[in-house]
């Protein structure tokens, strides 16, 4: 009987173990498999430092046209059915010098708490503004300042969008109205008017001219 005993025992300790084992291996098997947003964007992160992407941070008041200006630079053309973004929107563009990863926070007043907090880990920021939208232009210039006061280095090309619009205002009235002469001259810092038309960046900004300067700037 007390062999039977210490047989049992036995078994169940090995038994323990083994189950102990496989509950840690299948912890490590699918530890990287369990999704939140912050786990993804890490894993994203750990990958793009491997290999030579540079990331774009796209910022600007909801409704600027961010969406839709990473819409014509994925060449996706017409700006129908952008819908507000709620969290974060992410394309890549391949040249031959690197990837370009842009990503976009939305701009609602929930989430521009959260703009500073991916400005270490980008390489430029493109701030886009509805030049149209005349009565929040105030609002756009503190968001931007509080930006480029959060990071006095980082690169940044202001898009002044919705040019096509007959209500926009021109480029130095936005240069104005946005205080960029007050930004320190030794600061990379451009304005370039666009409009995310069916053809993408095209006419006043073409996409071309766009991806030159932020290869420039990368
Ligand atoms: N006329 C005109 N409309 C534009 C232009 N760019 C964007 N829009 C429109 O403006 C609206 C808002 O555009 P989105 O690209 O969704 O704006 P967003 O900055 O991404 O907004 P959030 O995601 O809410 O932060 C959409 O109806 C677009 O079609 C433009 O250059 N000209
Ligand atoms: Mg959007």
């Amino acid at each position: 009987m007390v062999v039977l005993r210490h047989i049992s025992v036995a078994f169940s300790a090995a038994m323990a173990a083994v189950g102990t084992a496989l509950f840690i291996a299948l912890n490590i098997f699918y530890k990287r498999r369990v999704w939140s947003p912050e786990s993804d964007y890490y894993t994203f992160r750990e990958e793009e430092e491997e290999r030579s992407e540079k990331q774009v941070l796209v910022l600007g008041l909801d409704g600027a046209g961010k969406s839709s200006v990473l819409q014509g630079l994925s060449g996706a053309g017409s700006r129908k059915g952008c819908r507000p973004t709620r969290g974060f929107n992410f394309i890549s563009l391949h040249t031959p010098a690197c990837q370009l990863d842009f990503l976009e926070i939305g701009g609602g007043e929930d989430l521009r708490m959260y703009w500073v907090d991916y400005l270490r880990r980008t390489h430029i920021l493109v701030y886009v503004v509805d030049s149209s939208d005349r009565g929040r232009l105030p609002q756009a210039k503190d968001e931007l300042h509080r930006l480029l006061k959060a990071d006095t280095d980082l690169p940044v090309v202001v898009l002044g969008n919705k040019q096509d619009k007959p209500d926009a205002v021109s480029v130095p009235e936005l240069r104005e109205a946005l205080s960029l002469s007050s930004v320190a001259d030794q600061r990379k810092l451009f304005l370039l008017a666009s409009q995310s038309g069916s053809d993408g960046l095209s006419r006043t900004c073409s996409l071309q001219k766009f991806q030159d300067l932020l290869l420039t700037l990368v």
